[in-house]
């Protein structure tokens, strides 16, 4: 599987949206996407599910184009408006799509066991919770078998638990080599699921931010005597001081500053790389 977007415009009348995109996503890739109100990440998964007519720029996947129906194959989308009938059954709802593309019942069973609705799958969805909701529109999602899901911001409204048990699912859909990508503004979520994490900002998309070269700092246990905190400061490098432990910037070599701290007669018991957390990296980028 191999998703291809080159250089992708989008423009609202005269308000360009996505100014040239570029990137490739390939299979059993697990993407996180990042962006304020506004940013233009609908626009972007509604561009490369073909519900937007693409201006400018080239989509493919798998060779397809979503002009072209076998494009529709490998591709699913958890919207984040719930376009459910609420008169009719999860279970009608999955067998309307196996009908469609002609699945077989089996799969539907098979499904309904990997999401874990089959208590209430024969419910009208009226009678469902929001996170039940939810997983309906995640089994009609994965009937279609496709390789690669894009969900637009599929946490919100969802309580800690229905939270918990999406990003497990999406860890087993990831783990079965299905590549995903998800939009939302939690950035713990995001942060626990995946190191992958796209930004966009200006129309640009942005897939090198998160770096792990760049963002490891690192946490060092040490011992002293005398008071720490005056030490430090004369050692000219930016750090957070934490209870027996000193969190150093991602830009400090920590071998310079191990050795500086040794010279100063800090012993050092423990040295642990720690990822910059992506909210960090989020406030500088946009500048919040
Ligand atoms: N159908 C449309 N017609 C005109 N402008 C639109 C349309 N859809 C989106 N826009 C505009 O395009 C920009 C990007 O919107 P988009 O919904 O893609 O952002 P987003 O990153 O998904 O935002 P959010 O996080 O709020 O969902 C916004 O300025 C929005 O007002």
């Amino acid at each position: 599987m191999e998703l291809t977007v080159v250089n992708l415009e989008k423009k609202y009348k005269t308000k360009p949206v996505l100014k040239g995109i570029s990137f490739t996503i390939e299979k059993g890739e697990l993407i996180g996407l990042v962006g304020p109100n506004g940013a233009g990440k609908s626009t972007l998964m509604r561009s490369i599910l073909g519900l937007e007519e693409i201006e400018k720029g080239q989509v493919t996947l798998n060779g397809y184009h979503p002009t072209d129906s076998n494009y529709f194959k490998y591709i699913s989308f958890l919207p984040s408006d719930n376009y459910l009938y609420m008169q009719l059954s999860g279970y009608d709802h999955l067998a309307f799509v196996a009908t469609i593309y002609e699945i077989p019942t089996s799969e539907i069973d098979a499904v309904i066991e990997l999401i874990g609705i089959r208590s209430y799958v024969n419910q009208p969805v009226k009678s469902y919770s929001y996170g039940m909701r939810q997983h309906l529109l995640i089994a009609l999602s994965i009937l279609t078998k496709p390789a690669i899901i894009l969900m637009d911001e599929p946490f919100n409204g969802l309580d800690p638990t229905s939270t918990i048990e999406l990003k497990q699912l999406i860890r087993t859909l990831h783990g079965q080599g299905i590549s995903i990508v998800v939009s939302t503004h939690n950035l713990d979520i995001l942060e626990d699921l995946t190191s992958k994490i796209w930004f966009i900002k200006d129309g640009h998309l942005i897939t090198d931010k998160l770096d792990p070269e760049q963002s490891t700092a690192f946490e060092i246990k040490y011992l002293y005597d005398g008071d720490i905190d005056q030490l430090l400061l004369t050692s000219g490098y930016d750090y957070e001081l934490k209870k027996n432990s000193i969190l150093t910037n991602p830009s400090t070599d920590i071998d310079v500053y191990l050795k500086w701290l040794l010279e100063h007669g800090v012993g050092i018991q423990a040295v642990t790389p720690v990822n910059r957390r992506l909210e960090e990296v989020y406030k500088e980028f946009y500048e919040v």
